[in-house]
């Protein structure tokens, strides 16, 4: 099995005030796409923003794409592969129009101009959103700014998506045009989500982040919660390289709710 896109190796993370991450450590693979849920203050939003380096962790080792990262260089490199959408849209769009809020990315990774422009024009018409180009980005509504937000994204071609609460203050046609976008792309993912309808139509597999740790978790048709039995494990951990034994996964036999 090739390594894995993204690794954490038992990453702590503390916030002056208070620890938030103790421990944890995971693999994202090529094809997962991952509803990592928890309730609100678990550090769900802490955990995408170590893996991109927006936050160093505490303690712990963050390896992308097989190479371990450590400095601003190696985060930098991480950032032109891995795409985050942050859970306020205002925090990834700051250029007057639409269009070179698009463009902004894919100028950033080195590409003229004119490829940009083309880049997010293509960007902008596979998501439904052509007639925005010319629009002001801070006058859109929040769920405009919203799918705004994951054009920006995807208009540098990720690898890997991170996306920060995608369905916040969506409508339902919006929704599952987003679904529908989400489920056609080739990238591996982590959704933050409170939005169980959501994770439960595209995710492969789900991860629950609380008191700091993360175990491997399952969500129920009816919105619920279940961690995998042992059977469950046994299946997944037949189907995975044992190679780094840090990255596995924590478990609970019993079902929650
Ligand atoms: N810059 C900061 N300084 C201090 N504490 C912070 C900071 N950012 C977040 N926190 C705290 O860290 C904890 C984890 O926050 P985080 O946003 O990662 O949680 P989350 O799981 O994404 O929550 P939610 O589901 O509510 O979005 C929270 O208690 C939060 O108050």
């Amino acid at each position: 099995m090739s390594a894995p896109l993204i690794e954490l190796r038992q990453i702590a993370f503390d916030y002056p005030e208070r620890p938030v991450l103790d421990g944890v450590s995971f693999a994202l693979n090529a094809g997962d796409r991952v509803a990592l849920i928890g309730p609100n203050g678990a550090g769900k939003t802490t955990l995408l923003h170590l893996i991109v380096g927006l936050k160093r962790p505490t303690s712990g080792r963050i390896l992308a794409f097989g190479a371990a990262c450590r400095s601003e260089q190696d985060f930098h490199q991480v950032r032109a592969r891995v795409g985050l959408v942050f859970q306020d849209s205002d925090d990834q769009l700051f250029c007057p129009t639409v269009l070179e809020d698009v463009a902004f990315g894919p100028m950033n990774l080195g590409r003229s101009a004119t490829e940009a422009r083309q880049d997010a024009l293509s960007t902008l018409a596979q998501l439904g959103l052509s007639g925005f180009a010319e629009r002001v980005t801070h006058r859109l509504s929040a769920g405009e700014k919203r799918m705004v937000a994951l054009a920006t994204v995807l208009a540098m071609h990720p690898d890997v998506l991170l996306l920060d609460e995608p369905t916040n203050g969506l409508d339902e046609t919006t929704e599952q045009l987003l679904v529908e976008h989400l489920a056609a792309l080739p990238q591996a993912m982590i959704m933050v989500s409170h939005d169980r309808r959501f994770l439960e139509r595209l995710s492969t597999r789900a991860l629950k982040l609380g008191d700091g740790r993360l175990v491997e978790a399952r969500l129920h048709r009816h919105g619920h919660t279940h961690y995998h039995t042992h059977a469950h494990l046994h299946a997944l951990g037949t189907a995975k390289d044992h190679s780094h034994p840090p990255s596995e996964l924590p478990h609970e036999d019993q079902e929650l709710d």
